[in-house]
């Protein structure tokens, strides 16, 4: 197996119940194989509600294509003896009728076998297709549910990504599972046959096929653990072979000469993965022949007696054909159900990857009964002794902070970096939860309202906003989807944040590709990226706009131009703009400086100044810097 098809794992964690199982997945016992296969209702379900009439026509064929090999076997039987009586007989011509007639039933049953494989066949994959796109909108909708903390936690991102593998791969198991049950019932109709002249055969099929079922296992297992254990690395693959081969790191790749760096650390653990898969599968190899042969032998002694006991005449040439042929086909069945139960089980447990990550619940959600959104906000938000911390760290992003943005305020945070600044943005827009104190709109915890209610009144541009390769006019209208087809606004938009001229010169306007990677895609330059994004705040109408310094890349007339407009174009509406430029800042009603995450200063640039601290120092910094 290559690297890129190494299964996506996960390394052990305690945070879900169903974590213990990676943690021991090194002993996968039958009672956990068993217990995987729990999972299979409601993966049939999902199935079921992917499209009812192609799972029942699906599972009838099927079924009728269970019994063609017992019946075709019959027929078989029957034409031999009646042959064997024609030519004792010297062969009347009613007789020589009746074997055409049986003849022509089995050639009927082969063309009708085809049929229905084929039929099967295309019915599996049209499910399967239709299965795989339906968990994928799944996958989305439920990824647009969940905090952004979660993304940020390592064991919910490899769960994800085995969730998201479950989707391409689920039509294995679809066709795997429908499968076995068709092969069951085969093998019951063939079974049925063979206890009639001798329930022992049954026994002797039971012996004949255990040894290789057990090597099987034991090697199924063994590859289940080492690919479940390798998730983080499998991640790392993924991502170096991205950061090796992608448009967006293309530039720095060949810059810093870093392809050689990239490839051999690819190369490294992609080769220790390779050596972990090839030991196991030569075993495998080994073994599996071993056992075969054990097998093998079992059904040759079930054969020595068929054809003994036709020598001495204790059954026709007719059952000989008849119970070597069932044999061969019940004993090839049920190996077949039995090696593809140990991967069917292994393929259920993946399935619980996919479970687990749908069963993951978001933290941050609207009340049942939310207060309705105040418009205009009257009072404010205010942040009450707010701390919070990274899940996955130890110190305080942000801690005691307490101040009011007033309705209509023009608010700048200052700080140096890591000060906490967008952190701070992040919790007014509700991406996380304060740890510590409480955030209020007009004298109620924002926790009490709808969450998109708050956002859809809360516009914020980050400054790793997304440069979505797609047309000009989408990427500003992505600041209010719901008014993609409204023209005159995306292009009011684009006036205010001075994207219209940088629309102007594409070829196509606002119809423009945007980004290298597509046909005829246009790329920007970082300032221009940074004037279309900023198009995306007026979009939206809303009553608090935040800018969290995406103007860095504009040149500085420019930056001044739009902080300039931006507070003539916001008027009435409160706003938090984050800038490093003190030019940008001192347009700012009030001023808040934060440091290690704690609020130092708070005033007006002038007040600021005359108080000559933290602030005051470091305006002096960059105003000397212009000396
Ligand atoms: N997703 C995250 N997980 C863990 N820690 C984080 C995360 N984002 C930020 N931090 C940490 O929180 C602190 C505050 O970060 P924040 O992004 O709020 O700073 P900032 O003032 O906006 O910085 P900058 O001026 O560089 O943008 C930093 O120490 C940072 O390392």
């Amino acid at each position: 197996m290559t690297p890129t098809t190494i299964r996506p794992q996960v390394p052990p964690s305690g945070a879900v119940p169903t974590e213990k199982k990676d943690a021991l997945s090194d002993q996968l016992s039958w009672r956990d194989r068993f217990a995987a296969l729990g999972n299979l209702p409601a993966f049939f379900r999902l199935v079921w509600e992917t499209s009812p009439p192609l799972f029942v026509g699906d599972a009838l064929l099927r079924l009728v294509q269970a019994a063609i090999p017992a019946a075709s076997l019959y027929i078989g039987k029957l034409i031999i003896d009646q042959v064997v009586s024609l030519t004792k007989a010297g062969g009347s011509t009613t007789d020589t009728m009746l074997l055409w007639q049986l003849v022509a039933a089995e050639f009927g049953l082969a063309i009708l076998s085809t049929a229905i494989g084929r039929a099967i066949s295309l019915m599996d994959g049209l499910l399967g297709d239709k299965f795989a796109n339906a968990t994928s909108i799944r996958l989305m909708e439920h990824a647009a549910e969940l905090d952004l903390e979660q993304f940020e936690d390592a064991t919910f991102y490899d769960k994800l990504e085995r969730a998201r593998r479950q989707t391409s791969g689920r039509t294995v198991l679809l066709t795997g599972v429908f499968g076995q049950v068709q092969q069951l019932i085969s093998v019951g109709f063939l079974a049925a046959g063979l206890a009639v002249y001798n329930p022992w055969l049954l026994l002797l099929i039971a012996v004949a096929v255990t040894p290789s079922f057990i090597g099987d296992n034991y090697f199924n297992k063994k590859s289940y653990s080492l690919s479940r254990s390798w998730t983080p690395e499998r991640r790392e693959l993924d991502y170096l072979r991205y950061v090796g081969a992608s448009d967006e790191t293309a530039k720095e790749v060949k810059i810093f000469g870093l392809s050689g760096f990239l490839i051999d650390r690819f190369r490294v653990l992609s080769n220790e993965y390779l050596g972990k898969n090839q030991a196991i599968a030569m075993s495998r190899a080994a073994w599996g022949t071993l056992l075969t042969v054990l097998g093998t032998a079992g059904y040759y002694g079930a054969y020595v007696w068929i054809v003994q006991r036709a020598v001495t005449g204790q059954i026709s040439l007719g059952d000989l054909t008849f119970l070597a042929g069932s044999f061969r086909q019940v004993r090839g069945s049920l190996e077949g159900i039995l090696l593809q139960f140990s991967s069917l089980t292994q393929e259920a447990i993946y399935l619980q990857d996919l479970f687990d990550y749908f069963a993951i619940k978001p933290l941050i959600h609207s009340p049942k009964t939310p207060l309705p959104f105040p418009r205009p906000v009257r009072e404010g938000f205010t942040f009450e002794n707010v701390g919070f911390k990274y899940t996955n760290s130890e110190r305080w992003a942000l801690r005691g902070l307490s101040f009011t943005l007033k309705p209509g305020e023009k608010l700048a945070l200052v700080g140096e970096n890591g000060a906490g600044k967008t952190t701070l943005v992040k919790l007014l827009a509700r991406l996380y939860d304060p740890a510590e104190g409480r955030i209020l709109l007009d004298g109620h915890d924002i926790r009490n309202y709808n969450l998109d209610d708050l956002r859809r009144n809360i516009g914020v541009i980050f400054q790793d906003y997304i440069r979505f390769k797609m047309s000009a006019g989408t990427n500003i209208a992505v600041g209010d989807i719901d008014e993609r087809t409204n023209q005159p606004r995306i292009e009011n938009s684009a006036q205010r944040s001075l994207a219209d001229s940088v629309i102007a010169k594409l070829p196509d306007g606002y119809q423009q590709q945007l980004g290298k990677s597509f046909n005829k895609g246009v790329e920007l330059s970082g300032g221009e990226w940074q004037k279309v994004a900023l198009g995306r705040a007026y979009m939206r109408d809303a009553q608090l706009i935040i800018l969290d310094e995406p103007t860095a890349a504009l040149d500085a007339r420019a930056e001044y131009e739009v902080f300039q407009r931006f507070n003539a174009l916001t008027e009435g509406k409160s706003s938090v703009i984050i800038s490093h430029r003190f030019s940008t800042v001192r347009m700012a009603n009030r001023i808040l400086v934060l440091e290690g995450g704690r609020l130092v200063e708070i005033g007006s640039h002038e007040e600021l100044l005359a108080q000559n601290g933290r602030y005051a120092e470091l305006f002096a910094l960059q105003a000397r810097g212009y000396q």
